[in-house]
């Protein structure tokens, strides 16, 4: 036993020769310590210099710090607690716990956490205990995220250089699913690069242990074992099967995100940037076909294809890449196939003709170093972008001679359907044939992100069900919301759908919020009620019909967290 439990402290993921049998949570944190001397532990936040902010995420504001004790460079993630009731949000328990465990040079590292005691008035006075102490999660510092280089109109990816991003996020997220670890928020936002070409796994709120088959080489992601909720990844980000709520989900989810990543370096911007889940799913079928019994065996008994009509369609993955060479564009089908089982898993991606084949991948230390560009750099990349001249008219995005009516990049798939061509923005469709160019053949704002929609007009997320053709309850299970709502900033300015987030995790956190408004004004009205009745003891305490919606929104709020325990 004593021994078990040196080896467990001594031992790391990477270290350890992992059997693919499934491990309980408990058995595999005990396996998977990681050395003691990798991580600090707890210090003060005062041994941290505060140097600027970097990002805001759901729940946590990021920070550039310095270590006063060895001077490198780190972030410094804030955890937001959005309701000091509920406590430490379970989301950021989970990220540390999984962190803690996790080393592997593609996996950001969780190097301490800190603490910041609420401060005392005078030496005299006691710390006021209903204040709590505010937590910090302490990683290295890396010098951009992939969204925010890709939105920087002076950053071209080369093709050796999407190569070498895709060879050390392949192994990044090999690493994990070998280790039982789902990320299932896969996204461009999500990677962390750093100047010296080394690209890391970020943002471990959604991970989880995996309970199924670990994945084996020539076999894909395989078959699910157990239930999970299908309340998680980015919308643009999310797989067909968790689109139409598969639950027995496999590690492929992830490889689907790897998939949207991969297109996005290809072609600077997101691939599949739906505005509901339906028109997600929309989006889908047309750049990968329609699903058939062949194509995604046993779709229709999924509980969110029961009412969809899609059209058939081919798809148009070949068309729209063609130009990226016949091996991204192979690659790139194995990744985003509909069939979760046999989509490509890491180990064999990493096999693929694509990396072995001219120009070779470059090596990391080979890369360019670019300016820092992190989410709070967008909107200055942004003002330099409105700088540059307008697009030219009428272009043929997507729709050039090879492609059909289809083309994902097409008036049929954005400006049409949901308004974004209003006068606030150009049209999707109004750039110049250049945009076909690959990543490393653009210039200039031909590198652009797409532009969300405007908000405002009483655009509904949800217009796309329209039709009765897509499915009308959202991943989430409330029938009037829709898992992803596309945000922007406090000026009123687009923002990039991925890059603060408005999804689930917001869903819950403003549905919290109301419901504690509501119980706050309604225990007021209690109060004033029972005064009132007690006075005129006209009526039981008992019967109190706001005390009977309390008791409702209390086994509400209990069902919500089992949802996210899930
Ligand atoms: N170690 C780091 N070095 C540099 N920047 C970082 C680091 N960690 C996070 N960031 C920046 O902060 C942003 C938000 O971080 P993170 O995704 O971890 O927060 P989050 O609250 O989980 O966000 P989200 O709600 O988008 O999932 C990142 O997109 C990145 O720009």
């Amino acid at each position: 036993m004593a021994d078990t439990i040196q080896q467990a402290t001594t031992m790391s993921i990477d270290e350890s020769n992992e059997p693919s049998a499934p491990l309980s949570p408990r058995s595999f944190a005990i396996r998977h310590q990681r050395p003691r001397d990798s991580y600090i532990g707890c210090s003060r936040i005062t041994d941290y210099e505060i140097l600027g902010k970097l990002g805001e995420g759901t729940f946590g504001e990021v920070h550039r710090a310095r270590s006063r004790k060895t001077g490198a460079l780190v972030a410094v993630k804030k955890i937001i607690m959005h309701n000091e009731k509920d406590g430490f949000p379970i989301t950021a328990l989970r990220e540390i716990k999984l962190l803690k465990l996790l080393s592997h040079k593609n996996v950001l590292r969780l190097e301490d956490m800190a603490v910041e005691h609420p401060a005392r008035s005078c030496k005299f006075t006691f710390t006021d205990k209903r204040k709590k102490p505010i937590f910090y999660m302490v990683t290295p510092y890396m010098d951009h995220d992939l969204s925010g280089l890709l939105d920087n109109p002076s950053v071209h990816f080369t093709e050796p250089q999407i190569k070498c991003y895709m060879l050390q996020l392949l192994e990044g997220v090999k690493y994990l699913h070998e280790n039982h670890i789902l990320h299932r928020d896969m996204k461009a936002a999500n990677l962390l690069i750093n100047n010296k070409g080394i690209l890391q796994i970020a943002d471990f709120g959604l991970a989880r242990h995996y309970e199924g088959d670990v994945p084996r080489a020539g076999r894909g992601g395989g078959e699910g074992r157990r239930d999970y909720t299908s309340l998680v990844v980015t919308r643009w980000y999310r797989p067909p099967e968790l689109l139409m709520h598969l639950k027995r989900y496999t590690t492929a989810i992830d490889m689907w995100g790897v998939g949207c990543v991969f297109g996005e370096m290809l072609v600077g911007k997101p691939i599949l940037a739906g505005e509901s889940d339906g028109h997600q799913l929309e989006l889908i079928f047309e750049l990968c076909g329609t699903p058939t019994e062949e194509s995604m065996p046993g779709w229709r008994s999924l509980p969110g294809a029961e009412t969809l009509q899609p059209r058939p369609r081919p798809g148009n993955l070949m068309t729209r890449f063609r130009e990226y060479g016949p091996g991204a564009v192979s690659l790139l089908k194995e990744l985003l196939k509909l069939d979760w089982r046999t989509r490509v898993n890491a180990i064999d991606a990493l096999q693929h003709p694509y990396f072995k084949n001219a120009p070779l991948p470059a090596k990391p230390h080979e890369l360019p170093s670019f300016e820092e560009s992190h989410e709070l750099d967008r909107r200055k990349f942004q003002d330099r972008r409105a700088a540059l001249p307008p697009a030219p008219k009428g272009g043929t995005v997507g729709r050039g001679p090879h492609d059909g009516p289809n083309a994902s990049f097409g008036s049929d798939s954005y400006g049409s359907r949901n308004g974004a061509n209003g006068s606030r923005y150009p049209p999707r469709n109004s750039r110049g044939p250049e945009d076909r160019v690959p990543a490393w053949g653009r210039r200039g704002d031909h590198a652009l992100p797409p532009r969300p929609p405007p908000g405002d007009g009483g655009d509904h997320p949800d217009r796309y069900r329209d039709g009765g053709r897509l499915p009308t309850r959202p991943a989430g299970g409330r029938a009037d919301v829709d898992t992803y709502i596309p945000s922007y900033d406090r000026d009123g300015g687009p923002r990039r759908d991925d890059w603060r987030r408005r999804d689930d995790r917001d869903d819950r956190r403003d549905w919290d919020r109301d419901r504690d408004r509501d119980r706050d004004r309604d225990r007021d009205r209690r109060r004033e009620y029972d005064d009132r009745s007690r006075h005129s003891r006209t009526r039981s305490r008992s019967r109190s019909p706001i005390r009977d919606r309390e008791r409702d929104w209390d086994r509400e709020r209990d069902r919500d967290r089992d949802v996210y325990r899930r």
